[in-house]
C-alpha cells in the first residue's frame, strides 16, 4: 500500500484479539485517506446533526475505549444528508488514542496519524429494530470520525476529561446526564466518506464512514487525561489504555468521496 505494508495484517493483533481482518474482508477499516486520490462527489448533502443533550445516559469504560452512551430509544439524537440514504440514531461516542503524541488515531491522511480520533457511532432505526440488528447490516450504521491534534484547551471536552477518574478501571460507569456532543465538532462541514466496518469486535462491514476534514484542538493535559485510563478492572494487574487503535485495513476497491473541491 501507499504508506504501509500489510505484512502483519493477517497476524493476530493483540489488542482486539481478533484476524486484522475478516476472512474475505473486503471494506475493513480504518484506512489511510490519500488526500489527491479522492474524489470530490458534488451530489454529496451537507451532513445534517441535532443532538438532544437530555439523552445523554453515562460515561463507562468497557475495556477498550471510554464511551458515553445515548437513549436511542427516540429519534432525539440524530444525523441525516451526507451520504445517507436514512436517518441515523445516535447510539455512543468514544475515543482512540497514543501513548504518545505521534500516534492514535485510527484513520490516517497522507499517512499522517492525529494523536487521537473521536468516533460517533449511529445506527439505521429507520430500516433496523435495533442497534444489534443493524450492526449487521451493510447500511446499518454511520460513524462520524473527528481527528483531535495537539493545540488549544477544548473547553467542551474538559467536562469529559473531568469525569474520566470516576471510570479509571475497566467496568465502571458513572452517570452522566447532559453533554451535547455537537461541541465536538469541528465548524468546517468538509468531510470525506467511504464504507468500511467497524474497527472492534464484531468487525461487521456495516459502516458508512463520514471523516471531518478538519481537526480540533486539544491540549497536553487532556490527551494526558485519556492516558490516565486503565484496561484493567479494580484489584487486576493495571495495564494503562494507551494505543486503542486497529491497524490500517487494505483500501481494495474503494474510493474515498469528498464532500469538497
Ligand atoms: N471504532 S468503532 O466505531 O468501530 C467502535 C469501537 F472502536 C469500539 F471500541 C466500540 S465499543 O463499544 O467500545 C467495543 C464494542 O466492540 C464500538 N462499539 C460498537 C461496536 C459493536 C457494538 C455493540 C454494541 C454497542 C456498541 C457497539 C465501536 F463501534
Ligand atoms: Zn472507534
Amino acid at each position: 500500500g501507499a504508506c504501509c505494508s500489510y505484512r502483519l495484517r493477517d497476524a493476530l493483533h493483540p489488542l482486539w484479539q481478533s484476524p486484522l481482518t475478516i476472512p474475505g474482508g473486503t471494506r475493513q477499516s480504518p484506512i489511510n485517506i490519500q488526500w489527491r486520490d479522492s474524489v470530490y462527489d458534488p451530489f454529496l448533502k451537507p451532513l445534517k446533526i441535532s443532538y438532544d443533550p437530555t439523552t445523554c445516559l453515562h460515561i463507562w469504560n468497557n475495556g477498550y475505549s471510554f464511551l458515553v452512551e445515548f437513549d436511542d430509544s427516540a429519534d432525539r439524537s440524530i444525523i441525516i444528508g451526507g451520504p445517507l440514504e436514512n436517518q441515523y440514531r445516535l447510539k455512543q461516542f468514544h475515543f482512540h488514542w497514543g501513548a504518545v503524541n505521534d500516534w492514535g488515531s485510527e484513520h490516517t491522511v497522507d499517512c499522517k496519524f492525529y494523536p487521537a480520533e473521536l468516533h460517533l457511532v449511529h445506527w439505521n432505526a429507520v430500516e433496523y429494530l435495533s442497534f444489534e440488528e443493524a450492526v449487521m447490516e451493510g447500511n446499518g450504521l454511520a460513524v462520524i470520525g473527528v481527528f483531535l491534534k495537539l493545540g488549544a484547551r477544548h473547553e467542551g471536552l474538559q467536562t469529559l476529561v473531568d469525569a474520566l477518574p470516576a471510570v479509571r478501571h475497566k467496568d465502571t460507569v458513572i452517570e452522566f446526564d447532559v453533554f451535547d456532543p455537537s461541541c465536538l465538532l469541528p465548524s468546517c462541514p468538509d468531510y470525506w466518506t467511504y464504507a468500511g466496518s467497524l474497527t472492534t469486535p464484531p468487525l461487521t462491514e456495516s459502516v458508512t464512514w463520514i471523516i471531518k476534514k478538519k481537526p480540533i484542538e486539544v491540549d497536553e493535559d487532556q490527551l494526558e487525561a485519556f492516558r490516565t485510563l486503565l484496561f484493567t478492572s479494580h484489584g487486576e494487574e493495571e495495564r494503562r489504555m494507551v494505543d486503542n487503535f486497529r491497524p490500517l485495513q487494505p483500501l481494495m476497491d474503494r474510493t474515498v468521496r469528498s464532500s469538497f473541491r
